[in-house]
């Protein structure tokens, strides 16, 4: 049988030396789909978000059990990490562009990857800022210094960043936290547009932004997942009294 999910964890546990911030999770993450990670602070969300793409493979003392797989292979043993990366690409908290030009910001990863033609490289450029709905407003500065660009448009660079070496899916650790009102508006109805072509992960601390963005959500506590559903059920019906607890704010 086909497996119709492509990106899926089974029993996953992660240790932070003798603390144990994972626990048994076990999620199947929908393809072209937004899924929202929710839950009180420390429950985990980031570190089972970073499992995805191994960025938790940077932090000394960690061990990780159970398995992350991907297109049928799992990312721990069987996919070298620098090609795992371009294929899980991630946006973080806080714009993190390079110290260089808008262009430069983009054309960084396709260079990685072996990309060396100037003209392919304008292309990708073009496609990225089109794709993370900032072409119009830096077309003419692509030589300026990214750190120029305010912080909602500096978001949407590393989203373009992303898109340039061709992700299948994206992760984004509270993409808007840093963000006003209405840049953070345009990351959500970019992130809507997104997950036409990419499976999309986003941690956020927003009920209402979990509610408006995501299909699927699933709830964090202690580490474990309490609850993973459509997230019209899990906002409207949720099967769980501490998930229930936790969407209208009687703790967390
Ligand atoms: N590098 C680290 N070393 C040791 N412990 C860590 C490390 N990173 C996270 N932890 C611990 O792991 C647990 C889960 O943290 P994590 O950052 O994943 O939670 P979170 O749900 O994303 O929290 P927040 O919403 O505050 O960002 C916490 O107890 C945290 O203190």
């Amino acid at each position: 049988m086909e497996k119709k999910l492509k990106l899926y964890t089974k029993d996953l546990n992660l240790f932070y030396g003798s603390t144990q911030a994972l626990k048994n999770v076990t999620v199947d993450i929908e393809k072209n789909k937004v899924t929202a990670l929710i839950g009180p602070s420390g429950c985990g969300k980031s570190t089972f978000l970073k499992t995805l793409n191994r960025m938790n493979d940077l932090v000394n003392n960690v061990k990780i059990t159970g398995k992350v797989y991907l297109d049928g292979l799992n990312v721990y043993d069987q996919l070298d990490v620098v090609d795992l990366r371009k294929k899980v690409g991630m946006v973080f908290q806080k714009p993190n562009p390079f110290p260089m030009s808008i262009y430069e910001n983009i054309a960084y990863g396709p260079k990685i990857h072996g990309i060396k033609s100037k003209s392919r490289l304008d292309e990708i450029v073009e496609k990225s800022l089109i794709g993370s709905a900032l072409w119009d407003e830096v077309k003419d500065r692509l030589k300026q210094s990214a750190l120029g660009l305010s912080g909602g448009q500096q978001q949407r660079l590393c989203i373009a960043r992303v898109l340039a070496v061709e992700p299948e899916v994206v992760l984004m650790d509270e993409p808007t936290s840093a963000l006003d009102p209405l840049s953070t508006l345009k990351i959500e109805d970019l992130i809507d547009e997104l997950k036409e072509s990419y499976t999309i992960v986003i941690v956020t601390h927003n009920m209402q932004q979990a509610g408006r963005i995501s299909d699927n959500t699933a709830f964090f506590l202690h580490g474990q997942i309490v609850e993973y559903d459509e997230t019209e059920k899990i906002f409207s019906m949720p099967s769980d009294k501490r998930t229930e607890d936790y969407i209208t704010g009687r703790f967390g």
